[in-house]
């Protein structure tokens, strides 16, 4: 799960960092062991050459004779053979096998490579990369010299299959084509990327066709072809109409919300004019000398983004205190998903109690003024703050909190690209600011869930993000927020 968060990977970096310098240490004594072989080996030769140019080939007397050559000879296999063994025995790789043993967990494995490529075919989704330029190593204008090569698209390629990103993946293989051809010492050769590149195309073009999943004839290619149940992810041919399509397929939500994470507006001109800008103290003592600075960034449902509610040095210290504590994040009611991967999900969590840090109960406390909600997590008027780091790609597709009346979220390190939290069916987008806090109702007046919530984390594109949830429940709130019999609030 090492991708599935920024945090572990310092340490991971930190773990190759040391395993590079053991091995710079492994090969100079290497080194040193070929240097001391090839000079024994040279002077033994240049003896033997000597005694090839006797006379007699077959007749050592001469040499035995010379008392310098046997003493010499007597030295080489007394001493320097004894030299030898022992330097051949001693063994350089036993300090590498010990990191690896006890770093163990650290160690990247074979599903952390599926999630660092997955991450990738789903930023390139998500934020329209090109192909060509991120296998040159360019991420929407930020360079690197990390390209990839054919292998590596290849690997991608098969990744963006498998996940049901069909257009993507005939751009990868056409892209490990391309790089191949280019290659010089070829990491695959074409005709094994042709292989995948024509099936793909097939499934392609079946599922344009809608006639893919009902076509049991590709379930003999194994592995290769998994049912991803929609098409939501077809890339060619999608309409590039965009405004906000209010409707109840999944497909357009999860259109909608790829669109606000790029950070294209849905919503008119007209439809926007009624959001405010304001200072509020909601009446509280504590505000009143501190006001909050509040964004409306959609009425029905009300969401609100409130700035600087939090320091950069909180923010810090939480993330801080959070970080002993990361584990994988879960998703409720997963269905739908194979191995250990939680493709939907993909970050760290951990939850915090007032006990940990004096700083929860302070911030417990602040979230309760400008929400007028109880915060009392004791009486379990709310859950202990979650908070969550997302690795590379990291994101949390779109979904529901319901269960919960109301929902804080705050916002605990700048993202240098995307990472944006989005409502597909509202058309809002609150992007990542340190420090500050999205809340909203997931529950209306009358207690009903509120389906225009649905809300997701988009991946991050470059930086790190962290965010803290609170989630309050709907349970100690009757005097804090008014109840309503109508049907409709
Ligand atoms: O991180 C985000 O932007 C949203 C997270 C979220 O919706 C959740 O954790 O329930
Ligand atoms: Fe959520």
């Amino acid at each position: 799960d090492l991708f599935a968060s920024t945090e572990n990977l310092q340490h991971v970096l930190l773990l190759e960092r040391q395993m590079a310098g053991v091995l710079d240490g492994v090969l100079k004594t290497m080194e040193l062991k070929l240097d001391y072989l090839r000079n024994y080996l040279k002077e033994y030769y240049r003896l033997s050459h000597e005694i090839a140019n006797t006379k007699n080939q077959d007749d050592y007397s001469e040499f035995i004779e010379n008392p310098l050559h046997v003493f010499h000879m007597i030295k080489r296999l007394a001493v320097e053979w004894s030299g030898i063994r022992q330097m051949m025995l001693e063994n350089d790789w036993d300090r590498v096998e010990e990191i690896i043993h006890s770093e163990e967990d650290l160690l990247p494995r074979d599903e952390d490579l599926q999630g660092a490529a997955l991450a990738l075919v789903r930023l390139q989704y998500t934020y329209n990369l090109n192909t060509t330029d991120m296998a040159q190593g360019r991420l929407s204008g930020i360079n690197s010299i990390s390209g990839l090569t054919a292998r590596d698209c290849l690997y991608l390629g098969k990744h963006a299959f498998n996940n049901g990103y069909y257009g993507h993946a005939i751009e990868w293989l056409e892209e490990a084509i391309s790089r191949a051809n280019l290659e010089r010492n070829q990491t695959v050769s074409v005709e094994e990327i042709t292989l995948f590149l024509d099936i793909a195309i097939r499934v392609h073009d079946d599922v344009l066709e809608g006639s893919y999943f009902n076509n049991h004839a590709y379930e003999t290619l194994g592995h290769l072809v998994r049912d991803t149940g929609d098409t939501k992810r077809l890339r060619r041919n999608l309409s590039t109409e965009r405004k906000l399509r209010r409707t109840d397929t999944s497909f357009f939500d999860y259109e909608n919300y790829v669109a606000l994470c790029r950070g294209e507006r849905l919503r008119t001109a007209r439809e926007e004019v009624h959001l405010r800008c304001r200072y509020t103290s909601r009446g509280h003592p504590y505000l009143i000398l501190q006001p909050v600075k509040v964004e409306e960034q959609s009425l029905d449902p009300y969401i609100v983004q409130f700035y600087d509610l939090m320091t950069s040095r909180e923010a810090d210290t939480i993330q801080e205190i959070a970080t002993p504590m990361l584990t994988r994040s879960r998703v409720q009611g997963q269905k739908n998903l194979e191995d250990e991967v939680s493709t939907v999900r993909t970050s760290k969590t951990a939850w915090l109690k007032p006990e940990d840090h004096p700083i929860v109960d302070r911030i417990n406390r602040r979230v309760q003024y400008v929400t007028g909600l109880s915060t009392d997590v004791q009486n379990y008027h709310c859950e202990t703050v979650q908070t969550t780091n997302y690795g590379v790609g990291g994101h949390y597709e779109p979904h529901y909190d319901f269960l919960y009346i109301g929902k804080t979220e705050e916002q605990l390190t700048d993202v240098t690209r995307g990472g944006a939290t989005v409502f597909p069916k509202v058309g809002a987008g609150v992007w990542p600011l340190k420090g500050s806090a999205v809340f909203w109702y997931n529950l209306k007046k009358n207690g009903t869930e509120d389906n225009l919530t649905l809300h997701g984390a988009c991946p991050v594109l470059h930086g790190r993000k962290w965010v803290a949830n609170y989630w309050i429940r709907e349970k100690g709130q009757m005097l804090r927020r008014p109840c309503s019999l109508n049907q409709e609030e």
